[in-house]
This record gives C-alpha cells, structure tokens and sequence, in this order.
C-alpha cells in the first residue's frame, strides 16, 4: 500500500520512516514543513507539505494518491500552545479539516495522532471509551481535531499515545529520559514531579502500533503507549539508575511548587486492552525502552 506520512522531520516521524523503508512493504511518501531533515537516503519519496497549507495538501495527496495517512504534524510544546493559541488551532485543528478533505477526495484512510491530554487526569488510566475534559489549550485543540475526524465520512482511526520518549536525529524538541540524563550528567539541578501520572511511550513502539493500525485499515480510537504507569520522579529515578548517574542534583517536587504555563492533567495513562487484542500490540517495558535508547546513543 501507499502511505503518506506528515510531520516526517519529527520525532514518530522520523521512526515511522526507519520502520518503513527498514520492512520495505509499502511505498512511502514522507511529507515535511520546509525541507527534509531525514539522516536515510532511500527507501521512501519525500515532499515539503505544510498541513496548514489547503491548495498544498490537495495538491501533495491528489499527486501521491495515498492509500493510508498517518498525520504526526503537529504543535506539539504544551506551553507553547497555551500561549500561541491561534497557531496552535491552526495547525492542531484547521490543518486536520484540509487533510480530512484530501482523504475524502483520494478515498484514503486517515490515522490521526492523539492524546491523553484530552483528558482532565482525575482518575486515569483511561480506556479508549472514557469522557474527555482538557485542561489545556493543547488537549482542547486535539480533542477539537479527534471531533472533526470522528463526524467526517471518511475511514480512520485515532492513535492516542502519552509521554513519548527516544532519540531521533535533529529533535524539535527534547523528551523525559534525554532531559533527565543530560541534566544529571551536567549537575544541573531539577526538580521532579511525583504527583503526575503516566504510561511513557517509546517512540519506536508507537510507530509499530501506527503501522499495525494503517495495515488493517482499523478503524476506530486506539490507545498506543507503554505499558507501565509511572510518576515523573519514577522515570527520573530509573533514568538515573540506568545510565549509573548521581542523583544529588534532583529534587522531588510537586505540582505545587513545579509549575509551567499550562496545566498538566495529573494522572492518566493508557488501558492497552483494546490494541493488544484487535492489533497484536506489544510495546517495551519503561526499562526495555531506556536501553534501546542507550543501544542508540552508542552509534
Ligand atoms: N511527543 C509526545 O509526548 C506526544 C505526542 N503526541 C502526538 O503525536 C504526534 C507526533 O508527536 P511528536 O513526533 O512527538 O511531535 P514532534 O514535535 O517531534 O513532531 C511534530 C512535527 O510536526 C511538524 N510540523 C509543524 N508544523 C507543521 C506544518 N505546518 N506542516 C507540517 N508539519 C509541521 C514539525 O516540524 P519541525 O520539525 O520543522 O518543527 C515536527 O517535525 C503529534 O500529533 C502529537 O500531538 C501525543 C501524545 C504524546
Ligand atoms: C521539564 C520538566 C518536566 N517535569 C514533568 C512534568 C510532566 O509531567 C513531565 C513531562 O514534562 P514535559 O513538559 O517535558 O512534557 P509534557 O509537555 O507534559 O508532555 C506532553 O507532550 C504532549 C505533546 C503530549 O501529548 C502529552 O502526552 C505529554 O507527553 O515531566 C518535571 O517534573 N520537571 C521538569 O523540569
């Protein structure tokens, strides 16, 4: 089949790319804002595509005609989001509708990227049938994204996910084990949060679960993410452990005292039931995953 990826410069972006040109069963067209950052050569058509662009995405699926769509694209700093709220609907959102049209032209399947943000964190983990209620700008924009792909009439499928960790080649952003490890080996101080709950996801395990999803064209919500329910502080602790790293400069801390701009749902985490069942998904323990990581930081 024909996949077509967006936001392929980004972190699932970029696994989703190695996974596929790695199994080479598909044709795959990477897509990108600007130009493509990729560290592999062949195996895969690259495109520049800005989602927010309408005329560019009708033109980047009629040329391509995908079978399947898998959109990453997206503002994805939380904060940033809370206060950069026009671009953040523009791309969260409106940039959805553009892609929800092109499928409905091209007659493809859309697998849309979600989150556990579109919940209120008062009593996770959560199914994929729980009642969403964001309590950030960010969850509000990406449960108004999940609305207008649920109401379209075309074929899809929401992968939900949480926390997603690993290491890819010039990250936008950075994630929980790679800030945690650079800021101990540093001695920087930080402090942790043990009152936030969450199931981290390894980033190569969710491009596994959106593959799963876009090769049975199941339709549907799907919760894809790690397995294991953890505090921040817990993350920190066995990130530290692992890598052998002195730990006299982290501070357990709360949400009372660790603030950032927009609010953070205190306790979610996903219920895998549903993936592990219909797809056969079988992601990597928190520990499995830090040593992927540590394999990659070797090469
Ligand atoms: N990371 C996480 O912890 C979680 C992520 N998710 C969801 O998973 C998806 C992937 O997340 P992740 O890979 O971490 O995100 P990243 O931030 O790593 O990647 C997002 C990509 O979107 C690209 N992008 C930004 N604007 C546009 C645009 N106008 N047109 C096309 N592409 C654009 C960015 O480009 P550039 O590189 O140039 O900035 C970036 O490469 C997102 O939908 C996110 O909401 C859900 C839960 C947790
Ligand atoms: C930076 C930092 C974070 N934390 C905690 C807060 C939070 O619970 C966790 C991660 O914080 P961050 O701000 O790095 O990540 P955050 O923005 O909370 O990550 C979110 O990203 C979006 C895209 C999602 O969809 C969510 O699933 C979630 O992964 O670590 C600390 O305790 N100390 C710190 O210094």
């Amino acid at each position: 089949m024909r996949i077509l990826i967006t936001g392929s410069n980004g972190l699932l972006g970029q696994k989703l790319v190695q996974l596929i040109t790695e199994q080479s069963r598909h044709e795959l067209i990477a897509t990108a804002r600007g130009e493509n950052r990729l560290p592999y050569e062949k195996g895969y058509e690259f495109e520049s595509l800005d989602i927010t662009n309408q005329q560019e995405v009708m033109d980047v699926v009629g040329k391509h005609k995908p079978d399947v769509i898998i959109n990453t694209a997206a503002m994805t700093n939380v904060d940033q989001c809370e206060t950069e709220q026009e671009d953040c609907w523009k791309l969260n959102v409106t940039a959805v509708d553009n892609l929800i049209e092109a499928s409905k032209k091209q007659n493809a399947f859309l697998l849309q990227l979600s989150t556990d943000f579109i919940f209120d964190g008062e009593d996770g983990p959560y199914n994929e049938e729980a009642e969403a209620n964001p309590v950030s700008y960010y969850g509000e924009s990406k449960l108004a994204a999940e609305k207008l792909i649920i109401q379209s009439k075309i074929d899809w499928a929401i992968a939900r996910t949480v926390l997603v960790y690993g290491i890819a080649h010039d990250m936008s952003r950075s994630n929980i084990i790679l800030w945690v490890k650079k800021s101990l080996e540093e001695g920087k101080e930080i402090q942790v949060v043990d009152d936030q709950w969450r199931t981290p996801t390894l980033a190569e395990d969710l491009a596994k679960g959106c593959l799963l999803i876009a090769e049975k064209k199941a339709k549907g919500i799907f919760n894809i993410s790690g397995d294991d329910l953890l505090t921040p502080y817990e993350m920190a602790i066995k990130t530290a452990e692992f890598f052998n790293l002195p730990q006299t400069t982290m501070t357990k801390s709360d949400s009372t005292k660790f603030k950032q701009t927009a609010k953070r749902p205190p306790k979610t985490g996903f219920i895998l039931d549903k993936a592990k069942r219909e797809l056969g998904y079988t992601p990597h323990s928190f520990e499995e995953g830090i040593k992927v990581l540590a394999e990659q930081m070797k090469k």
